[in-house]
């Protein structure tokens, strides 16, 4: 791995908020960086790449400026692509702006770069460069500056914007008022943890980091006291794989996996669960049904061990009948719910009794809402994992509020609450552990939104825990791992085969490809 290689895979894993950022920076200001410098550099980064995004022919060019160093690095841009032979106008209508970027405006506007406060002054341009601002935009946006975000969102140029999408807060990813609606982000430095959160995808656009090399120990410097949030690369989540496998081992030390799932009205969830299980590479999978769907799960995974249970008068499992001389001991992990309905509560009891690590998922998690016994998994003495989408999660934890304004504090809270690993599902799905850890997943595909998908997760998950415990991998990681893994193979069958055509079937049979295109 090259020097540079490993620098990359280094600073894509940290998260940032404004305000960690603004004490990294102040940092680097203290040993000596001159700020001007910094400026300067940064936005020659900017521009380098936007000079090779810009498609031939495409020569005007709108530069949105702000009252900060945000308007200050597209001040910079604005000078730069001006000497590149393009066309620049400078639209900035704010009466009073920091030193350094009056400076910069100032010099501009000497060099030539007409320069308007009124957008109706600004000819019709290729694409715009938005330096409106950046992170320290702290209060909600009204009045003009609101009214112009709405009409340049109105206009059908791409438009590239530095640091964040103006009027997008770069903690939560919440719209202050109104935001500008980026085709490309140049994420400045680190990346903010508003990139990772819902709310903020439809207004980032492809984002992108602009690595400006600062300090690693700057970076650790600020973050230590703070609860560490991580951002799951493809270089750390394939570390975490079980592989390679040592050469001398058997089934039962690559872990024995139980599943537990299904029912007559929803047989086809276990077979999904199961078949993403299969994938894990597992060493051993039981699947515990009702007595009913055996069959059809014998047919699809002829490798698995398919306990029969006796069923309620629904068609859900009753209770668990293990075979002879097993006992929930025998296994490395249990994952429990998808397909059970809410008829087998005495189920859900018994796997929480247990000390073994569970995944709890789908009705899992809504009998035990049901049951309202969520502080009890603070007893348990293995970990207990839940992987709640929104509406599991409000049922679960109706006293976290406003889940969309920030589902990394929300998830952080859960996982408080309860004492368990959270995994909220979602476009970015996040993961946080009972100490305040996060563990945010940068990439996916609607393409999963998708009834089953969420099984298929449960399957995968369910065999890398069984795996984790044998090989004392921290079940946090394998956690983050087989979050990565799912979306990977849903982007992977997603650009084979639409958006469309990533049924959780076939989501499976992606699987191993996600991991041997990575490995
Ligand atoms: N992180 C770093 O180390 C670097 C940051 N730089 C740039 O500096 C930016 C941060 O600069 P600033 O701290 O000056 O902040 P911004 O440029 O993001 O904007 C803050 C300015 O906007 C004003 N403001 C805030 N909310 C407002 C509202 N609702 N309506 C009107 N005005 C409002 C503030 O009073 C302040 O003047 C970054 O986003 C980045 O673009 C780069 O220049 C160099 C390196
Ligand atoms: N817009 C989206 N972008 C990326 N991933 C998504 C999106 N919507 C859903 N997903 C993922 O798809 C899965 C859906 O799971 P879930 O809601 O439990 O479905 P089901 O219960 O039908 O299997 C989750 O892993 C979730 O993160
Ligand atoms: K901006």
């Amino acid at each position: 791995m090259t020097h540079l290689q490993q620098r990359e895979q280094e600073i894509s894993q940290y998260v940032v908020t404004a305000a960690q950022m603004r004490d990294i920076e102040e940092r680097i200001f203290a040993a000596g960086m001159p700020v001007v410098a910094l400026m300067e550099k940064v936005a020659g980064l900017i521009s380098r790449r936007l000079l090779a995004m810009i498609p031939p022919g495409k020569s005007r060019v709108g530069v949105l400026v702000g009252p900060g160093h945000n308007g200050g690095d597209a001040l910079v841009v604005a000078r730069q692509l001006h000497f590149q032979g393009y066309e620049v106008w400078i639209y900035n209508p704010f009466p009073k702006v920091k030193e350094l970027t009056s400076q910069h405006l100032q010099y501009a506007q000497s060099l030539g770069i007409p320069c308007y406060q009124a957008i109706e002054q600004l000819p019709n341009c290729d694409l715009l460069v938005d330096g409106l601002f950046g992170f320290g935009l702290e209060r909600k946006l009204t009045d003009a500056v609101a009214s112009a975000i709405d009409h340049f969102n109105t206009w059908k140029q791409p438009i590239f914007s530095i640091d964040l999408p103006s009027g997008l807060h770069t903690d939560t990813g919440e719209v202050l008022g109104t935001t500008i609606r980026a085709t490309n982000t140049f994420c400045l430095g680190l990346w903010k943890q508003g990139f990772l959160q819902d709310q903020a995808l439809d207004y980032l656009g492809k984002a992108e980091l602009i690595d400006f090399d600062i300090p690693l120990a700057d970076v650790q410097a600020v973050l230590q006291d703070a609860p560490k949030i991580t951002r799951i690369t493809t270089a750390k989540a394939i570390s975490n794989l079980p592989l390679p496998r040592p050469p001398v081992t058997h089934k039962y030390k690559e872990g024995h996996l139980l599943l537990i799932c299904g029912s007559h009205r929803y047989a086809g969830g276990a077979i999904l669960t199961a078949l993403g299980a299969r994938a894990s590479g597992v060493g051993m999978l039981s699947i515990a049904v009702p007595e009913y769907i055996k069959p059809l799960l014998v047919s699809h995974l002829p490798e698995a061990l398919v306990v029969g249970c006796p069923e309620t008068e629904t068609g859900a499992i009753a209770h668990l009948q293990l075979p002879e001389k097993t006992d929930l001991n025998s296994f490395d992990a249990i994952a429990c719910g998808p397909g059970l309905t809410t008829d087998s509560t005495p189920i859900v009891q018994q796997v929480i009794d247990s000390d073994r690590p569970l995944l709890l998922d789908a009705d899992g998690l809504n009998i035990l809402a049901q049951m309202g016994t969520i502080p009890s998994l603070q007893k348990r003495q293995a970990t207990t994992i839940l992987t709640p989408h929104e509406g599991e999660f409000k049922r679960l934890f109706p006293d976290i509020p406003n889940i969309h304004q920030d589902r990394v504090k929300a998830v952080q809270q859960a996982a408080m609450q309860s004492g368990a690993i959270v995994l909220l599902k979602g476009a970015r799905t996040a993961i946080a552990n009972s100490q305040g850890s996060v563990w945010l997943n940068p990439e996916s595909t609607p393409a999963l939104a998708r009834g089953g998908s969420g099984d298929v997760l449960t399957g995968i998950l369910g065999g890398l825990l069984a795996q984790a415990v044998k090989k004392q991998i921290a079940l946090e990681d394998m956690v983050a791992t087989a979050s990565w893994w799912h979306s990977q193979a849903g982007i992977l069958a997603a650009a084979e085969r639409t958006e469309l055509g990533v049924d959780a079937f076939t989501l499976t049979q992606y699987l191993m490809k996600a991991v041997m295109g990575n490995g």
